[in-house]
Formats: structure tokens, C-alpha cells, sequence
């Protein structure tokens, strides 16, 4: 399912008027019909509906919305926010044709509209089209709205968001569904403006292949199904090497868990072999918890390991992938070590945590990697490499996430609530699996392990990493599904759940 911005909507829109002859009446019946389905799938045609339209196409969905669920015997009370003059184009021919039908309409008075008298109020005030902070009478009646106890249906967006940014006016409708018009706009995946959103219908109308093939939008939603098709196979007569031999360094004295949760979550993907490559103290640690994994110890100085790698002959040459940052410490020492992993490591390479310290600094290296670079900033983090303000970085995680990894040549993975994943190209895919649980100490360093051992499995570099992430998300909903709570779990309890999460998967193939 893609994502797009307002311009983007509109530049289909148009492509479907103009080049297809597709009529924007016919569209916006399409809409309106669409739209009216799902409030009847939803609700019984016994409830008082109240339907608040506004002047654009957004109040004209509203209006074929009301003839549709009138014709089918609902009582529903259309309440206009707009002059009556004031509506153009295919809004006021379907206007008219409610008019010619002898439907009824009034016009908006807070007064008069007494919102607990409906069980259902449908939000088709504002759309795309929307424009700074509400005007009256619109935030009247958007307060009014989220005062009352009705359920909300928004159409395509709830009033007063915008479709870009997650930065919301003060005055917006909260929605309990929002009915969403051929695809999600960009703002139903950053937050606040998410949870303006409720849950997420999506209707056709007649549009998909135009998205697909014609203004081609580079922005999707991840899906189950999506897992399921491209999750490498597992074949009965393979051997380890069959899974791939991966490298994965990290760890210093005081940080031992971060590397071995990532080796442990990296083991628990299907991975061949790995080698953990740790200060040689920290070593013990982590073949205590892991006899699995082989061991690299390296030279240390002050607990972390010693970056120059005091000469040791450190050759990355045998492994299909390479991951570095668990616990290591932002040592001044580290930064020579992400310089030769950045330069000598010819399979994919993928700096997490304390190893994108150093990015901004060696940016040359960065950009004369050859083979694949994935990095997975935290909005701290992504606010270092950038420059911009975290608050910045929430509220336009699309457009700052494409900028920076289409100018890098990197894959970036902008974690925090709907994980973000841009290629090198700029093509952009969203996680919807997981939840608050994740947001505590050690699951980045689970993140990490887990797209290292899906890189090992030798899929496409983005769906291995959209694989890692959707998984990593899956393994918080079932430990929530299970436990019924989020307070008492830990990382290691999401590692011990991922039988759980690719059994899931495997099951719907
Ligand atoms: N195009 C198509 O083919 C299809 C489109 N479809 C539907 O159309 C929707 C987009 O329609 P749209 O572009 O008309 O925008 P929409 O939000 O309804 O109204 C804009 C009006 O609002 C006003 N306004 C702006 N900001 C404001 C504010 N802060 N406070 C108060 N008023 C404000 C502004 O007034 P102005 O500032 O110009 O005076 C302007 O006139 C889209 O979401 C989908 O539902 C579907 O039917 C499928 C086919
Ligand atoms: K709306």
C-alpha cells in the first residue's frame, strides 16, 4: 500500500482527469460510495448520523456520503460549514444532485447542533486542502465534535491535519476511523498527527494501478504479505554456510549486554555463523551467555576496544556481512576502527548506536563505500547526523530521511513508532508491526542483530532490513497479546518470542 503526500494525491488526481478522462465527478461518487460502505459495514442504518461538510472536495465526498446512506435508510442530518454560494466544480455538482433529490441541509450554528444527539458524526469538513491552523466556523465545530460522545468517521483525513507533517494545529478532529481515500497520506504514520487518525480504512477508487504505474509513488507500507514473500527459504539439505558467516562488533566494559543481546538476536534469525569480535575482557561475558557464537577478541584500552586494533591482523574479507556499534563506547579510539570498516568492508555493513558518533567526521568514507552502508539512528541520533532539531526530525520524517539517505548513498532505518526504511534511491518503506513496549533499553541492539542476520541470508539489502524491522515490531506485539501489559518485559524477553514471530510469518506463506 502506498503513501503520499497532498501534491502527490492531487498530481494523480490529475493524471486520472486528464490523461485517463476519468471524470472528478466520477472520482468523488467513487469516494463518497466507497466511503458510505464502509460506515454501513461498521454501523447498523438504525443509528442518527450527522454529517459536517465543508466547501472543498473533501465536503463533496460528504455530500454523495449523504445521498448513499440516506438512500439506504439511514436518518442523517447534513450540516454545511460553507456558504452555499461558495461550492465549485464537481463539490457543487454533487450538491445539486443532493438538492435535486429533495434531500435536505442546514447550515452550520453551534447552537443548533447538539453533537450528543447522533451516534455517528462524519468528518468531511477538510481534506488535502487544508491550510494552517483551522478558521472559524470550522474549529468550533471540530471542538464540538471532539467534546461529544458520537463515533467519529473522518474522511480521508481527519479535518485540520495536514497530509505532510506530523506537526498538528491546536484544534483538529480526533477520529475513531478514519476512512482513507485510495492511499494514506504521509501524516497518518508521524506522530501526533497518527493518533488523530483512530484506525485506518483504506477505500479504492479506482485509482491503484495509476499509483503503481503511472505517477509511480516510491513510499509503501510493509506488510505481512510482503514478509511472507521475500523471507529467504530455508532448504532441507543446506549447511551453515549456507546461512552466511557474519562479523558483529561491539561491546566495552562497561556496556557487555549490548553485543551479546545483538549476537543472541542475530543467532535467533537464522543465521549460519557468527563471529562476535569484543574487548578480550568482555569476551567471557558474552560465551556465557552465548556458546553459540565464535569469538574475536581484540585489544582493548580503558575497557573499550583499541580502535588502531594495535596492529592485530583484522582481516573482514571471510564474512557476507558485517554489523559494529552495541555497546562500544564513544571512545575516541572507536573512531579509527568505523574508519576501517567503513573503507575495508566490501559486503554490507551496518553501524548502529555508539558507531554513528563518528559519521558526521568521516563522511569521505561514507561516500566512497561501494558496497552497501545501512545505518539505524534513533531521532537523537538522526538529529546528530543532521544537524536539524529532534522535534524537526518528527514531524518530517519522510522528507528528511529521503534527503539524507539519497545524498549519503545509504540505507537509513529512522526508527521510533512506524519505523522508517530509505534506500540509496530514495524508495521508502514503513513498519506498522510494534508498539510502546519497544521503547527500552537494549531493543536497538536486538534490531541490530536481527538485520545482520537477515543480510547474512543473501536477500535484496532492503527487504532483508524491512524483514529485520518488521519482525523486530512482531515479537512486541505478541509479547503484548501474551502478557497484557507493557510494563515488566526486556529485550531478551522479544529475542526469546522470535520462534513466535517467524512461525507467524511462516505460517500464512
Ligand atoms: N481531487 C479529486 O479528484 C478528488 C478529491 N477528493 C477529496 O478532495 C479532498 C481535497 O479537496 P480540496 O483540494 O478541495 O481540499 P479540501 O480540504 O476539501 O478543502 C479546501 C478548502 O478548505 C479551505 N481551507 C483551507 N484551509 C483552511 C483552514 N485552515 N480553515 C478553514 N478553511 C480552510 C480552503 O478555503 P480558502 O482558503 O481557499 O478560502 C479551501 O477552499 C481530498 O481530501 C478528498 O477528500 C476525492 O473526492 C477524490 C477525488
Ligand atoms: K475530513
Amino acid at each position: 500500500m502506498q503513501v503520499v503526500t497532498g501534491e502527490e494525491m492531487k498530481e494523480v488526481d490529475r493524471y486520472a482527469i486528464e490523461s485517463l478522462g476519468l471524470k472528478e465527478e466520477l472520482l468523488m461518487e467513487n469516494a463518497g460510495r466507497a466511503v458510505a460502505e464502509v460506515i454501513m459495514e461498521d454501523h447498523s442504518l438504525q443509528e442518527k448520523a450527522a454529517i459536517l461538510i465543508g466547501k472543498g472536495n473533501n465536503g463533496g465526498d460528504g455530500f454523495v456520503v449523504a445521498r448513499v446512506l440516506i438512500d439506504h435508510g439511514m436518518d442523517v442530518d447534513v450540516w454545511l460549514l460553507a456558504d452555499p454560494n461558495e461550492f465549485e466544480g464537481a463539490a457543487c455538482y454533487h450538491k445539486e444532485i443532493y438538492e435535486n433529490l429533495g434531500r435536505e441541509w442546514k447550515e452550520w450554528d453551534a447552537s443548533l447542533c447538539e453533537m450528543d444527539d447522533y451516534d455517528v458524526v462524519i468528518d468531511a469538513m477538510l481534506g488535502t486542502g487544508v491550510r494552517g491552523p483551522l478558521r472559524p466556523p470550522y474549529k468550533e465545530a471540530v471542538l464540538a465534535v471532539n467534546k461529544g460522545s458520537a463515533d467519529v468517521i473522518s474522511i480521508d483525513i481527519p479535518s485540520g491535519v495536514p497530509s505532510e507533517s506530523g506537526k498538528i494545529p491546536e484544534t483538529v478532529i480526533y477520529a475513531d476511523t478514519t476512512v482513507v481515500i485510495q492511499a494514506p497520506k504521509c501524516s497518518a504514520y508521524l506522530y501526533p498527527a497518527t493518533d488523530c487518525y483512530g484506525a485506518i480504512r483504506t477505500v479504492d477508487i479506482g485509482l491503484r494501478k495509476v499509483i503503481e504505474n503511472n505517477v509511480p509513488i516510491r513510499r509503501k507500507v510493509w506488510t505481512k504479505n510482503d514478509v511472507c514473500h521475500s523471507l529467504p527459504h530455508r532448504i532441507p539439505n543446506a549447511h551453515k554456510g549456507t546461512h552466511g558467516k557474519g562479523l558483529l562488533i561491539g561491546g566495552s566494559k562497561s556496556m557487555p549486554g549490548a553485543v551479546t543481546l545483538a549476537a543472541s538476536a542475530c543467532l535467533n534469525s537464522g543465521a549460519g555463523l557468527l563471529t562476535t569480535a569484543a574487548p578480550s575482557s568482555v569476551m567471557p561475558v558474552v560465551h556465557s551467555q552465548l556458546p553459540e557464537t565464535m569469538g574475536m577478541p581484540l585489544p582493548e584500552q580503558g575497557g573499550a576496544i583499541a580502535g588502531d586494533l594495535m596492529g592485530m591482523d583484522f582481516n573482514t574479507n571471510p564474512y557476507q556481512a558485517v554489523a559494529a556499534g552495541p555497546g562500544l563506547g564513544r571512545e575516541k579510539t572507536i573512531k579509527p576502527l568505523v574508519r576501517r570498516l567503513l573503507t575495508e568492508v566490501n559486503a554490507p555493513l551496518l553501524l548502529d548506536a555508539d558507531a554513528l558518533y563518528f559519521l558526521p567526521e568521516l563522511e569521505q568514507e561514507v561516500k566512497a563505500r561501494n558496497a552497501p552502508l545501512i545505518i539505524t539512528p534513533h531521532p537523537g541520533e538522526m538529529s546528530r547526523l543532521t544537524g536539524e532539531k529532534t522535534e524537526k526530525i518528527n514531524n518530517q520524517r519522510f522528507t528528511l530521511s529521503r534527503e539524507f539517505a539519497m545524498e549519503k548513498g545509504c540505507y537509513l532505518v529512522l526508527k521510533g513508532p512506524h519505523t522508517i526504511v530509505t534506500t540509496p534511491d530514495g524508495d521508502q518503506f514503513i513498519n506498522t508491526s510494534g508498539n510502546e513496549a519497544l521503547a527500552r533499553g537494549g531493543t536497538g541492539d536486538v534490531l541490530t542483530g536481527l538485520i545482520l542476520g537477515l543480510l547474512l541470508q543473501g536477500k535484496e539489502t532492503s527487504a532483508s532490513v524491512m524483514n529485520a524491522v518488521y519482525l523486530h515490531g512482531l515479537t512486541a506485539d505478541i509479547a503484548v497479546k501474551k502478557s497484557r501489559q507493557t510494563y515488566a518485559m526486556t529485550a531478551s524477553d522479544f529475542i526469546h518470542l522470535l520462534p513466535l514471530a517467524f512461525r507467524s510469518i511462516i505460517s500464512s506463506f
